[in-house]
């Protein structure tokens, strides 16, 4: 495991908050080859809001995760990740009831990589509830980090809509629009609430499948638009291989993806992630930011693991010096 930066003492304040999914990814050791016949696989902390949390910390950011995991050893497991990690586990809660959920995934380079969720019979990071939060340490957060996942079942969607409240005192409030259709029972079904928690956001980013089931459109430039008309600053379109676009009130910046061979792509936007959230802290200009988490984006989609693979900002800098060498 990849040692952190920067550890978060107990009186330190918070730079980042996310808040949602956790668990444990278990990826396959062999690439290339279906589930039946996977022999072996790896343990990793996992969860998109879990990894951006990791990510942030890398470049020694101090975050920590809102969110709940099961009485259970992989529980156990995922707090001591975090900790590892550099990530502070004071909001993570315990389910009774429910195991801290697995995620499995294939892996077929360049662009295919299956998720397989295990969040049965209910996943503990869907049981935080709005009593629980401390909405003030959510307003003390420079950044604060919510997922549309959180929104797919109660008590977690009102929890995630009052810290998103909760948050307008951070100069950052970011929603991830991370799709993952079975986790509901329609697309229509999401938009709406999707919506209702975009009125609290100032950064909105999200793939192309993200943006269609937030806006109604795929074309990056008109879901851009379309998000900023409800209220966002910053958009941000993740386009996968063909890199990125940002809106915000300075203009646009589109970039074409960074030079990577790819491993996996999982991960490539929580990495991206990380390093948006780190930009934005640091107040960098909108193309320093994107350009920096399109080379973290691409530094990941080049790794099998999510967590343990975000990168450091020398990491970060290398790759855009190769990119620029590239050009
Ligand atoms: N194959 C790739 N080559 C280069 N950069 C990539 C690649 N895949 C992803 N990235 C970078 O990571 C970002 C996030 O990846 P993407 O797959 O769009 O997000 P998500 O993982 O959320 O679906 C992209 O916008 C791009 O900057
Ligand atoms: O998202 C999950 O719950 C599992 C993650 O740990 C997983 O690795 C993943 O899918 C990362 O998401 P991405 O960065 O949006 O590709």
């Amino acid at each position: 495991m990849l040692a952190p930066q920067r550890r978060t003492g107990p009186g330190d304040p918070l730079e980042v908050v996310t808040m949602g999914r956790i668990g444990v990814d278990l990826y396959p050791a062999q690439t290339g080859v279906p589930l039946p016949e996977v022999a072996s696989f790896n343990k990793y902390l996992g969860g998109s809001p879990a990894n951006v949390a990791v990510a942030a910390a890398r470049y020694g950011r101090r975050a920590a995760i809102v969110t709940k995991v099961g009485d259970d050893p992989f529980g156990t497991y995922v707090r001591a990740a975090l900790a590892a990690f550099g990530v502070d586990d004071r909001f993570v809660g315990t389910d009774p009831d429910n195991p801290t959920p697995i995620t499995f995934c294939e892996v077929f380079p360049p662009d295919d990589f299956p998720l397989y969720f295990y969040r049965h019979p209910k996943a503990p990071d869907l049981n935080v509830t709005a009593a629980e939060l401390d909405a003030g340490a959510v307003a003390a957060a420079q950044v604060f980090w919510a997922t549309v996942t959180g929104l797919c079942a109660e008590p977690s969607r009102a929890a995630t809509l009052a810290a998103l409240e909760a948050s307008r005192p951070c100069p950052h409030t970011v929603l991830d629009l991370d799709w993952r259709p079975m986790f509901w029972d329609s697309p229509a079904e999401a938009g709406p609430w999707i919506r209702r928690a975009l009125a609290f956001a100032d950064v909105a980013v999200g793939n192309l499948d993200e943006v269609e089931v937030a806006v109604g459109v795929r074309d990056p430039r008109e879901a851009a638009k379309r998000l900023r008309g409800l209220g966002v600053r910053l958009a941000v379109v993740k386009q996968g291989p063909k890199g990125v676009l940002a809106v915000d009130d300075s203009g646009e910046v589109e970039l074409p993806p960074a030079p990577v061979e790819v491993v996996n792509g999982l991960g490539a936007g929580d990495a991206f992630g990380g390093a948006l959230v780190d930009g934005l802290l640091a107040g960098l200009p909108l193309e320093t930011v994107i350009a920096r988490a399109n080379a973290a984006g691409a530094i990941v989609a080049g790794r099998l693991a999510c967590s343990a693979a975000m990168p450091t900002a020398a990491e970060v800098d290398a790759k855009l010096r190769e990119a620029a060498d590239a050009r």
